[in-house]
């Protein structure tokens, strides 16, 4: 790790979230727990709202339940949320609803989003530099513009051209990256893609767009042949901009 030279056709650096702009400890320790302990009495509380009842309708679907009285559908739907959150599953129709329980947590004070110290004024300079720069995480778009929006560094929104999250396709998948370049308008050569996870920089890859494997303290460890295919970078700092000083 040191200086990783970006090439010259990169016109967009596409950014995932946990383990990259933002720590892993953020998203288990602050973020999950507070969807555990707050979605039944959010369920209870928004039960009669369209926005609720569209988050449980793709909930249902997915899990495959039928019709039951109030609270045992609710509690259904909680255990549902419980489980998919023990393994971690990147669903959309989860990640809708955590997006919606987080708005009142971020827009309360109780939460701020927490970034790594060389993220905003990497941006910025890659900014100055002309280079476009998008978020691609599996945390819903609203998710996203929550952590960006109240975050420790303030309203940081201004930064990103753009967000995409898994509407556009999982993670592991190397369509979901020539769709983003699609509507980017770009081609995926002319993308970079930032994340901690080897499985997602290779469907990038798959797919002809550049990637770096980000290092951060509490991140997953890399396998051996991991850390050798893969571009390394601790910081974003460490990234060099052809036009760059
Ligand atoms: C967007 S904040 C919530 C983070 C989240 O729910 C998540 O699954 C993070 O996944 P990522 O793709 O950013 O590693
Ligand atoms: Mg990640």
């Amino acid at each position: 790790m040191g200086v990783l030279p970006v090439p010259a056709e990169v016109r967009a650096i596409l950014l995932d979230i946990e383990g990259t702009t933002t720590p892993i400890a953020f998203v288990q320790e602050t973020l999950f727990p507070y969807i555990k302990d707050n979605v039944k009495e959010y369920l209870r509380a928004h039960w009669e709202e369209e926005e609720c009842q569209r988050d449980v309708g793709l909930l249902r679907k997915q899990s495959g339940s039928g019709e039951e009285e109030l609270e045992r559908v609710i509690q259904a739907v909680v255990d549902n949320v419980h489980w998919q959150m023990s393994l971690d599953r990147k669903t959309t129709a989860l990640k809708q609803l955590q997006g919606h329980m987080w708005r009142a947590a971020y827009a309360t004070g109780h939460v701020k989003g927490e970034i790594f110290e060389d993220v905003v004024p990497a941006i910025r300079k890659w900014r100055e530099a002309g280079m476009k720069v998008y978020i691609y995480s599996s945390g819903s778009v609203e998710a996203q513009k929550l952590l960006f929006g109240y975050s420790t560094e303030g309203d940081i929104l201004e930064l990103f051209d753009g967000h995409f999250d898994t509407k556009i396709g999982p993670k592991v998948e190397s369509e979901s990256y020539r769709r983003i370049a699609a509507s980017i308008g770009c081609a995926t050569n002319n993308i970079l893609f930032l994340t901690d996870v080897p499985r997602e920089a290779n469907a990038a890859e798959e797919a002809d767009t550049h990637v770096a494997v980000v290092i951060r303290p509490g991140n997953a460890g890399l396998t051996d042949d991991e850390k050798s295919y893969y571009s390394l970078i601790s910081s974003f700092t460490e990234l060099f901009l052809p036009s760059s000083t």
